[in-house]
C-alpha cells in the first residue's frame, strides 16, 4: 500500500456506508450496492464498517476504501484494538480507521504502539478518528498516517453541534502536517464546502447519503405540525 491511496482521495468526496445492528440495511450485499451508487455518484472513496462488508466492497468498487471495526457503541468502539486493526486490513481496506482519542484502550497498549505493531503486520495506511484538537496532536506525534474529526463530538472535550466541528477541522488542518478529513454531521452540500474551505484534505458524509431511516425523519419533522 502506498500513499498514492491519499492522493486518489485527495479533494474529493467519501462516502460512509454503514447500517447499524438490527436494521433492514445491515447486509454486507445491500452497503455492497450502496457504495457502488456511491461511486457512481461521484464518491472517490468508500468508508465501511464490519469485516464482511470490507470484504465484498472491496471486490466490488474500484475506489480506496477505510475501513473499521466497531466493538459496541460506547467509550474506545471504532476498531479499539491491534489485532482488530489487521483484521481490518486482511480484509481489504486499504486504510484502516482507528480510535485516534487519548482514552485508554482495551488492549492496555498506547496509539503510538498500535501503529508500530499494526506497520510490522500490514502495509494498509492508518486513520485516527479524533474527538478533538489535542487527540489530533497527539495522534499525529503518535505516527498515524492521516486524522479524521469522526469523534468530535462524540467524546467529552468537544460539543455536539447540529453540523461538523469546523474549529477542530480548521485548527488541524492550519497546524498538522497530515491530511486532515472532515468527518462527523455534514448534512448538506454546503456543510461539505464549507469543510473544504476549513481545509479539508476530503469530506466523509455518510448519514445524509446512506442512512434513509434519518433522512426520512428528518422530512417527516419537516412536515409535522
Ligand atoms: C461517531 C461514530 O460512530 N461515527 C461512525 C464512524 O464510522 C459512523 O457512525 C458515522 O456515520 C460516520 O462517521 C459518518 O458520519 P455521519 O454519519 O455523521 O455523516
Amino acid at each position: 500500500m502506498t500513499l498514492d491511496v491519499l492522493q486518489r482521495l485527495r479533494g474529493g468526496l467519501i462516502t460512509s456506508c454503514q447500517a447499524y445492528p438490527g436494521e433492514p440495511m445491515r447486509h454486507p450485499e445491500t452497503m455492497a450496492q450502496v457504495a457502488e451508487s456511491a461511486v457512481r455518484g461521484g464518491a472517490v472513496g468508500i468508508r465501511a464498517q464490519g469485516i464482511a462488508d470490507i470484504s465484498l466492497i472491496h471486490e466490488r468498487v474500484p475506489v480506496p476504501q477505510i475501513g473499521l471495526w466497531k466493538v459496541g457503541s460506547e467509550g474506545v468502539f471504532i476498531t479499539p484494538t491491534l489485532a482488530h486493526a489487521v483484521v481490518v486490513a486482511n480484509a481489504g481496506a486499504e486504510i484502516v480507521a482507528v480510535d485516534g482519542t487519548r482514552r485508554p484502550r482495551p488492549d492496555g497498549l498506547t496509539l503510538a504502539d498500535t501503529v508500530r505493531g499494526f506497520r510490522e503486520q500490514s502495509d494498509a495506511l492508518l486513520m485516527a478518528d479524533i474527538g478533538s484538537v489535542a487527540d489530533g496532536l497527539a495522534a499525529a506525534e503518535a505516527g498515524v498516517d492521516c486524522l479524521s474529526t469522526t469523534l468530535c463530538g462524540y467524546t467529552d472535550e468537544r460539543p455536539k453541534a447540529d453540523g461538523p466541528d469546523l474549529e477542530v477541522l480548521a485548527e488541524l488542518a492550519a497546524t498538522v502536517d497530515l491530511p486532515v478529513f472532515a468527518e462527523g454531521r455534514i448534512h448538506t452540500p454546503a456543510q461539505a464546502a464549507a469543510c473544504r474551505d476549513a481545509g479539508a484534505y476530503a469530506v466523509v458524509v455518510g448519514t445524509a447519503i446512506t442512512h434513509p431511516a434519518t433522512i426520512t425523519g428528518w422530512f417527516a419533522a419537516s412536515i409535522s405540525r
